[in-house]
C-alpha cells in the first residue's frame, strides 16, 4: 500500500511507468527523508509556483547515494526552484562540504525553500545559493580554478533558451552546455545525473526544440568516450554519467 507521502509525489508526475509501479517505487526509495525534506515537499506542492518542477524523491535519493559513493565535499546543483534537491545534497555531505547551487530565479527559494531549510543552520552552512544564468556560474568556478575539484553534479534547470535573430526564434541548448561544464569541473570518478532525460517519452519521436535538445545530448553522452553512461527510466527519466579515470 502506497503511503500518502508517495502518492503525493506520484501525483505531481508523468507517467512513463504504471502508476502503481511509482508508487511502489517512490515508497520504498523515500523511507529515509528527514521530516525537514518532508515539509519543503509538502509546502513546494501546496505553496510554490508551479510544483510540478520539483525534483522526484527517488531521484533526490539516488543523488544522495552519488554523494555517498564518491565520498565527494562539493557537488553542483544546476535549478535550486525550493531547495529541494540542495537540501538533499546538504543532508549527506560531511560538515565541510559544499553545494552550489545555482538559478536565475529566487522567488520560490524565498518564500517556499528558505524559511523551513534556514530552520537547520547546519544544513544551511553547506549550501552556497548563486543567483544568475548557470551557464555563468559553472564558467566563474572553472574561472576560479575549480576544474576537477567536484564529486558530483545535478542537471535540472532549463533545457533549451529561445533567442531571436533576424526573422527567425533560434535556441540555444543550455543542457550541452551544462554538461560539457560539468564534465570540466568533476574529479575522475565523478557523477553526473541528468534529469528529465526522458521528456515524457517525447524523446523517442523528437519535434519540438527542448525534446530535441534532451535527444541530442543523450547521444552525444552515449557516444563520448570520457564517460560511462545509463540511461534510467526511472521518475522522467535520469541520465547517469560516470567520467572515467
Ligand atoms: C526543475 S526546476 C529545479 C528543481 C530542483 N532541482 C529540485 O530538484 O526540486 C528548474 C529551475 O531551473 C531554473 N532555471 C531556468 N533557467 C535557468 C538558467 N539559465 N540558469 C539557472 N537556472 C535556471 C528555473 O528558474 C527553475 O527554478
Amino acid at each position: 500500500m502506497a503511503t500518502d507521502f508517495a502518492s503525493k509525489i506520484y501525483n505531481l508526475k508523468l507517467e512513463l511507468q504504471p502508476a502503481s509501479i511509482i508508487e511502489y517505487t517512490s515508497e520504498i526509495s523515500t523511507q529515509s527523508f528527514t521530516s525537514l525534506q518532508k515539509e519543503l515537499l509538502d509546502a513546494t506542492i501546496a505553496h510554490a509556483r508551479l510544483p510540478m518542477m520539483l525534483g522526484a524523491s527517488e531521484v533526490h535519493e539516488m543523488g544522495k547515494s552519488m554523494i555517498t559513493l564518491t565520498r565527494t565535499k562539493k557537488v553542483l546543483d544546476i535549478g535550486t526552484f525550493t531547495g529541494a534537491s540542495a537540501l538533499a545534497w546538504a543532508i549527506e555531505l560531511p560538515i565541510d562540504g559544499k553545494v552550489i547551487s545555482m538559478d536565475v530565479d529566487h522567488t520560490q527559494l524565498e518564500k517556499v525553500g528558505l524559511p523551513i531549510i534556514n530552520k537547520a543552520s547546519e544544513l544551511r552552512a553547506k549550501i552556497e545559493f548563486r543567483i544568475g544564468s548557470a551557464v555563468d556560474t559553472l564558467q566563474s568556478l572553472i574561472a576560479n580554478g575549480e576544474s576537477g575539484s567536484f564529486g558530483f553534479a545535478f542537471i535540472d534547470a532549463d533545457k533549451v533558451i529561445p533567442f531571436q535573430t533576424d526573422d527567425t526564434v533560434k535556441f540555444q541548448e543550455n543542457y550541452s552546455s551544462y554538461y560539457e561544464l560539468c564534465l570540466q569541473l568533476l574529479a575522475p570518478g565523478g557523477v553526473i545525473m541528468v534529469d528529465n532525460a526522458l521528456w515524457n517519452g517525447w524523446v523517442l519521436e523528437p519535434t519540438k526544440a527542448d525534446s530535441m535538445a534532451i535527444d541530442k545530448l543523450n547521444r552525444l553522452v552515449s557516444a563520448d568516450s570520457r564517460v560511462h553512461n545509463t540511461l534510467l527510466n526511472i521518475d522522467d527519466g535520469v541520465h547517469l554519467i560516470v567520467k572515467k579515470y
